[in-house]
């Protein structure tokens, strides 16, 4: 049987940015980040606005090539991989989607199973099998033959979580998925991204919260102005100075336990 290049399945999870540059027009965006995202790993990327986030995302994705540096997905080179063949590998949780059409949940879930079948093909049992299992596994079954329109904006966040977890790629990347979410499905989310490390997958996110960072993370990595200037376990990485290099401002952090901890922005004066 031949082999695909890049199957082995020991390297499946990782996803590597090796010294990589973006421009826009004539401004570099980012001026040489390296990053390496393993299997059972859940990466917070924080960063302040404009800082080169969802660029990088974009790289990672294939969406852009970068002007300098390059990507690798397990053993390969992004760049030789077709848009399929990076969806077989890794599922995009955006941070805004919508859809013309009143899809159901249910249908927006197979949307996932696409790069596993081809384009006219109706989907087969193991597609609507996929689909079952990750309703199931988010919790969300009830809401399968709901219009996706028609639902929150915290359980489409988790249909879209299901809609990647259909796609069977080990890895996830999800850019702010807290936008919108009540703190009950912020805490729900921070649950799942870590079963799912659990189960295998390596998942990196964009966040804008440090508290959710810290107790959802393996690792957090910082970017500011284009480059990544720490990237450890959490409680290394969280403090007074990186939060200030980060955001400008001043915030006190509290220990909670090796995994909780608590952040408050001080008072000027
Ligand atoms: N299509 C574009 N054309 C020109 N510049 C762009 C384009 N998209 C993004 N930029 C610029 O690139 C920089 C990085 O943008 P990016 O969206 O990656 O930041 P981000 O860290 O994800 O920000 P946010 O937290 O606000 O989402 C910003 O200065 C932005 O204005």
């Amino acid at each position: 049987m031949q082999r695909e290049a890049g199957s082995d399945v020991s390297s499946a999870g990782r996803v590597e940015a090796r010294d990589v540059h973006f421009c826009f027009d004539k401004r570099e965006i980012l001026k040489g980040v390296s990053l390496v995202l393993e299997r059972g790993e859940v990466v917070s990327l924080l960063g302040a606005n404009g800082a080169g986030k969802t660029t990088l995302l974009r790289l990672l994705l294939g969406l852009v090539a970068p002007t300098q540096g390059e990507v690798f997905v397990g053993n390969v080179r992004l760049a030789s991989l077709t848009s399929r063949q990076i969806a077989t590998r890794i599922a995009y949780v955006p941070q805004v989607h919508t859809t013309p059409f009143p899809y159901t949940v249910r249908e927006v879930v197979l949307m996932g199973r696409l790069p596993k079948r081809s384009l006219l093909s109706s989907p087969r049992e193991v597609d609507h099998a996929a689909v079952q299992t990750a309703l199931d596994k988010l919790e969300i079954r009830h809401l399968a033959d709901r219009v996706y329109s028609g639902i929150s904006g915290g359980e489409r966040q988790l249909v879209l979580i299901a809609r990647a977890l259909a796609q069977e790629a080990s890895t996830l990347i999800l850019d702010e998925p807290l936008s919108n979410l009540d703190f009950g499905y912020q805490v729900k989310i921070a649950q799942h991204l870590k079963d799912l490390a659990r189960d295998g997958h390596s998942v990196l996110i964009t966040c804008h919260d440090p508290q959710f960072a810290y107790q959802a993370s393996s690792r957090i990595a910082l970017l500011i102005n284009g480059r990544l200037t720490q990237d450890g376990h959490p409680h290394q990485i969280l403090n007074s100075a990186s939060l200030r290099s980060l955001y400008g401002i001043d915030v006190e952090c509290v220990l909670l336990s090796k995994d909780r901890a608590a952040f408050f922005p001080r008072e000027p004066g």
